[in-house]
């Protein structure tokens, strides 16, 4: 075996695996599995499935799922700089397609970063409705954000808050919440063998303290009869069995939604809740017998089952659809822990300050109205479509946001729509997310640059263009000369600005291909 990993975690797998732990440790010597799942928002699967360069293979519990071979290298291709696919960890993508994600739902992700999840939760609303995503590490929001942008999502929030400081913005708010909780990663040490490294017997306990306050929170955010998916990449029942029990006596109007079993997931673990009572530090309190029958409806991935490398997953619905909103509580404590590991609430900044310093809204810049104005004319001249969303503006900054502006006030906002482009010295330059995000026939001029002899990586790269003005094509006789919406074999990759047989390119420094 390749992967060093720790004795107490192989100690512990041991005692609770019995017979199976042999077949399970020896799934440490597979091969790791890698995934993409198509973006929908951007391509649909049977357009995806001819013109894929790789050879693809279904994975059962996610739709637009497909298992590659790692070799191939997915990153390093045009179609992952047009959004076309997310690169995932196969069992990563189950939670997400448990959320039941219908249409014109408010969705929460509440712990997202990078964004994974959120991206296929994205394509899942489909354009509709609203995706609140959030992390609490400042770092972290950066990938969030621009995952968020290159998948050419249109209608999410993106936040750097606490979950306490959300549920006092939006009580009772979301049809959906997905918790992908903070957890002590035993399912990635064979993904990333530093996990395994770092791994301590206590991490267990300090993620489990972060682990309920989250899941507890995020029950006051719910709307009555919505559904919160939560899920870790851990094996310990501390953090999935125990804690979803806990969750489930403290809120008695909620219950487990069993896992369908026909992709290959198999049940909870109710009989580890006895493993722990007889541990020092474990359980506390006895668990009846009517909630561990609700625990075996929860999901587990295991890699000596699945191909995939592990994770948990419980579907909780609230029970009353009722409009008189339930009271959550904590509920007892299950598991014996250290309060030391706890996340705090961010230092206090004045509320409306924060979110207005993070959309740029105390850059000097032009008044509201001139803004608007400035995106409304641009649209006309450049765009062929009606855009949806609230145009809100913070400094020079446009967006199209799924929700209205107060919604916002006081929380530590990334970005809070869709950012469409910014006004500078009386010029609207257009963003690189509205590029990302369109379509080819809502843009008045495209060019399309093709995989096969190398101009679509030159754009990627930065260089400057020469293109014929036969090749800019326009909508209702526009000229070439502008802004042009560069597309690779069709799909969005960013805009360039065409002048005199040149292409100028507009691709973010940040964003280029090395
Ligand atoms: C398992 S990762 C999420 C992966 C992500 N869902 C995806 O699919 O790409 C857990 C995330 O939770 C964040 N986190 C930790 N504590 C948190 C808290 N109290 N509230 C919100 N996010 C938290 C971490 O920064 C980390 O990014």
């Amino acid at each position: 075996m390749t992967v060093q990993l720790p004795s107490v975690f192989l100690d512990r797998m041991q005692e609770l695996l019995g017979d199976e732990f042999e077949v399970f440790l020896s799934s440490y010597d597979d091969p790791k599995h890698a995934g993409i799942r198509v973006n929908t928002l951007k391509i649909n699967l049977d357009s995806f499935l001819k013109l894929s360069p790789f050879a693809l293979r279904p994975i059962p519990w996610c739709k637009a799922g497909f298992y590659v071979d790692e070799r191939v290298k997915p990153g390093k291709h045009p179609y992952y700089h047009a959004g076309l696919y997310y690169i995932q960890e196969p069992s990563a993508m189950a939670p997400a397609e448990l959320l039941n994600v219908s249409e014109g739902d408010r969705v929460l992700d509440l712990c997202a970063a990078p964004g994974g999840k959120s991206t296929q939760i994205a394509a899942l609303l489909n354009g509709t409705g609203t995706l609140v995503t959030n992390d609490i590490h400042a770092e972290r929001t950066k990938a969030l954000a621009k995952n968020i942008e290159l998948y050419g999502v249109r209608n999410a929030v993106v936040l750097n808050e606490s979950p306490e400081r959300i549920a006092r913005a939006f009580p009772h708010y979301f049809d959906k919440i997905l918790i992908d909780a903070p957890c002590s990663g035993e399912g990635m040490f064979r993904k990333d063998e530093d996990m395994a490294r770092q791994w301590e017997r206590h991490s267990i306990e300090k993620c489990t303290v972060m682990q309920r306050d989250i899941l507890n929170t995020a029950a006051a955010m719910l709307a009555p009869g919505g559904r919160i998916v939560y899920s870790t990449c851990t094996f310990a029942p501390e953090e999935n069995e125990a804690m979803i029990a806990e969750f489930l006596l403290g809120n008695p109007d909620f219950e487990v939604v069993p896992v369908p079993r026909d992709t290959g997931i198999s049940p909870g673990r109710p009989e580890w809740l006895d493993w722990l009572s007889g541990k020092n530090g474990g359980i506390k309190a006895s668990v009846p017998e009517e909630i561990k029958a609700q625990i075996a409806g929860c999901g587990r991935l295991w890699p000596h089952q699945v191909e995939g490398e592990g994770h948990f997953v419980a579907v909780l619905e609230q029970k009353s659809e009722q409009a008189g909103l339930p009271a959550h509580s904590a509920g007892p404590e299950l598991i014996a822990s250290e309060r030391d590991g706890r996340l705090r609430d961010r230092a206090a900044a004045r509320p409306s300050q924060r979110s207005r310093q993070a959309a740029g809204a105390d850059k000097k810049g032009p008044g509201e109205r001139e803004t608007l104005d400035s995106w409304r004319a641009f649209a006309v001249e450049h765009l062929r479509a009606e855009l949806s969303g609230t145009p809100l503006t913070f400094g020079g900054n446009v967006y199209l946001s799924p929700v209205a502006k107060e919604q916002l006030d006081g929380l530590k906002v990334v970005r809070p729509g869709w950012y469409v482009g910014t006004v500078k010295n009386g010029r609207f330059t257009p963003g690189h997310p509205l590029a990302t995000a369109l379509a080819p026939s809502e843009a008045a001029r495209t060019l399309d640059l093709s995989v096969d002899d190398g101009e679509a990586v030159r754009y990627l790269k930065g260089e400057t263009l020469e293109i014929e003005p036969s090749r800019v094509h326009t909508r209702d006789g526009v000229n070439p000369k502008g802004y042009v919406l560069v597309t690779v074999d069709g799909y969005s990759l960013g805009w360039g600005k065409w002048q005199n047989g040149l292409l100028k390119n507009e691709y973010p420094a940040g964003w280029r291909w090395t």
